[in-house]
């Protein structure tokens, strides 16, 4: 039975401990609150996250990172990303020296513009071959419920994605293999910020001809910075993006499209970041992607649209307005 440890234990790293566990590992939750870990240990149930999803006994739950960790093959990390860093540094000391290290997480770091695989790598010291990541079209409440769905698993090294691939085998989740750490990554950041954008029209109270469009441009935006960085097109047109963008775009589950939408209804990032506990990734994000398609010198509307309502400095309807006045030109420039 291998050991997982997984740090942080919001509503994707419970669902994933529940995929794990199915699979036949036992896992150990890290949460910063004790009153979280204990309704994990003696309930079975992460009260705050996944009220009424029974977890199975093979799953528990500590505030010790280092007792988390202990013996861990695999340290999955599923916290938000702008916290990843700062997690990371206070971690680095008490991860096992051959545990790989996999990222849950779906968000490019403010300021540096760092995927976080390359957040991991700088602080922890760990090379490619001991980083993974899982992306797909994987809504936590959904994963938790045991409905069936599929996902990528991402390693720079086959035989290490091979084995994280056995790990979260389970009989409702199906993770395909990929050696595009980059193009999961990317792909994972940027349907959260076009779930943002499709809210946003969904808000204003448009229908699915203005959804579709946001979709396929985004995944086009997608694909261009993604290439840019070295990505592979077709990991795009996979379930780390098509796939994860449609789930997203389309499930009233999503907080990145909630988020969204409430913009689209007049609310502000103030007011919205107010009324929740979870995190839009998206809505930090998509300045760190604007920041990093000026770096590569690729064209990001959708991006930049969703950073500038999440700043408050133009309206949703503006925007959707802006879009269509942009210079006509070819489907595939
Ligand atoms: N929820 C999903 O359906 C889903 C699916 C796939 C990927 N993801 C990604 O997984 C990552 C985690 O998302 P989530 O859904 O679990 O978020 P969440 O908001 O449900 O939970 C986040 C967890 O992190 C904790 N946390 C917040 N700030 C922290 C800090 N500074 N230090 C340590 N812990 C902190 C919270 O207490 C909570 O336990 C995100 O990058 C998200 O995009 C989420
Ligand atoms: O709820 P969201 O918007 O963070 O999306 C959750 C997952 O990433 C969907 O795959």
């Amino acid at each position: 039975m291998s050991k997982v440890a997984i740090m942080g234990s919001g509503s994707w790293g419970t669902a994933f401990s529940l995929v794990l566990a199915d699979a036949g590992s036992e896992v150990t939750l890290w949460g910063r609150r004790e009153e979280l870990a204990a309704s994990i240990n003696e309930r079975h149930e992460n009260s705050d996250y996944l009220p009424g999803v029974e977890l199975p006994p093979t799953v528990s739950a500590t505030t010790d990172p280092e007792k988390a960790m202990a013996g861990a093959e695999f340290v999955v990390l599923a916290v938000p990303s702008q916290t990843l860093r700062a997690n990371l540094e206070s971690w680095a000391p008490v991860i096992p020296d051959d545990a790989v290290l996999v990222s849950l997480m779906k968000g490019v770091e403010l300021g540096t513009v760092k995927r976080m695989s390359e957040v991991i790598t700088e602080v922890a010291d760990i090379g490619p071959a001991r980083i993974g990541v899982v992306s797909g079209p994987n809504l936590a409440k959904e994963i938790a419920r045991r409905e069936p769905a599929a996902s990528v698993v991402a390693c720079a090294d086959d035989d290490v994605a091979r084995r994280l691939q056995a790990l979260c085998h389970s009989p409702a989740f199906r993770p395909y293999r990929s050696t595009d750490v980059v193009g999961c990554e990317v792909g994972g950041a940027y349907k959260n910020v076009v779930a943002l954008c499709v809210g946003m029209a969904v808000g204003l109270g448009f229908g699915d001809n203005t959804t579709a469009s946001l979709i396929t441009r985004g995944l086009a935006e997608t694909a261009r910075l993604a290439m840019a960085l070295g990505a592979d097109p077709l990991t795009l047109m996979g379930l780390a993006g098509l796939g994860d963008l449609v789930a997203t775009c389309s499930s009233p589950l999503s907080r990145n499209r909630t988020f969204g939408e409430k913009l689209g209804q007049g609310m502000s990032t103030a007011e919205i970041t107010a009324s929740t506990r979870q995190v839009a990734e998206g809505a930090k994000s998509c300045s760190s992607l604007v920041d990093l398609a000026e770096q590569t010198g690729v064209d990001a509307p959708i991006a930049e649209a969703v950073k500038a309502v999440v700043a408050g400095t133009i309206t949703p309807a503006d925007t959707m307005a802006a879009f269509l006045e942009r210079r006509t030109k070819h489907e595939q420039e």
